[in-house]
């Protein structure tokens, strides 16, 4: 399958994103495997997996496009999504069909720019490259440097954003509005109603994570609401 293939079968279409905090009892290759499964059983078009280690379990067991990453906490640096290359090419060996980075215009370990990490991604890997951003300015420079996708993964999670949450409708709208290329609405989708409105704005694909598979964060959520109002 080409690369425009593989991107062409996430068109519409819903996918899971299956992760689990570090200190989860799901955080487990197998029960990330076993999650992504019945994703896909029952229609996900793609999953999104994080770690070398679950994106092999993982790929044992589905067929869809894998969007691999890999969370990295490197001193003195904000950015962690997949930040250099050499963790793109772990995701990639481990089996990821799509590699997601971060692209935010914060300072970036190792020396390299967004528009490397793609090009060296796109020449030495042959992966279509998903562009994790947080504003309209990071998803065209991202574009402008070659992302195959951009995703809204980032907005509510940087300086430039976190006084709100996500989803931002108004960053989707402009981004779809400014770029030729496709973007996937990712982060804070927490009902199949917003999903489709995603859809019906023109997003290319929903990315939904913690509503669906996120237990800790949700049964934490229920909790604190349950016991404190609020
Ligand atoms: C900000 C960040 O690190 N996002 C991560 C990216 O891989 C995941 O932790 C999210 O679960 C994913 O983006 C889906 O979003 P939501 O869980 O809100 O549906």
């Amino acid at each position: 399958m080409t690369n425009d293939h593989l991107i062409h079968t996430l068109k519409n279409g819903l996918i899971v994103s299956c992760q689990a905090p570090v200190d989860s009892p799901l955080y487990e290759p197998t029960i990330i495997a076993a999650m992504a499964q019945a994703a896909v059983n029952n229609g996900a078009v793609g999953v999104r997996i994080d770690t070398p280690t679950h994106i092999r379990a993982v790929r044992e067991r589905v067929q869809v496009p894998i969007i691999g990453l890999w969370k990295q906490v490197i001193p003195k640096y904000d950015v962690y999504i997949t930040p250099q290359f050499h963790h793109a090419v772990a995701v990639a060996v481990a089996g990821a069909d799509i590699i997601a980075i971060d692209a935010t215009t914060r300072h970036r370990p190792g020396g390299e720019t967004v528009a490397e990490i793609i090009s060296h991604i796109h020449q030495e890997l042959d992966k279509p490259v998903i562009a994790d951003v947080d504003t309209i300015e990071a998803a065209k420079a991202a574009a402008g440097a070659g992302a195959d996708i951009v995703a809204t993964t980032l907005y509510g999670y940087t300086p430039k954003t976190n006084n709100d949450s996500p989803p931002s409708w108004e960053l989707l709208t402009q981004m779809l509005e400014e770029l030729k290329i496709p973007v996937i609405c990712e982060g804070g989708i927490s009902s199949p109603q917003m999903a489709r409105h995603a859809l019906n704005l023109g997003a290319y694909a929903v990315v939904v994570g913690t509503a669906i598979t996120g237990i800790d964060l949700q049964v934490k959520n229920y909790q604190r609401i349950m016991q404190n109002g609020e």
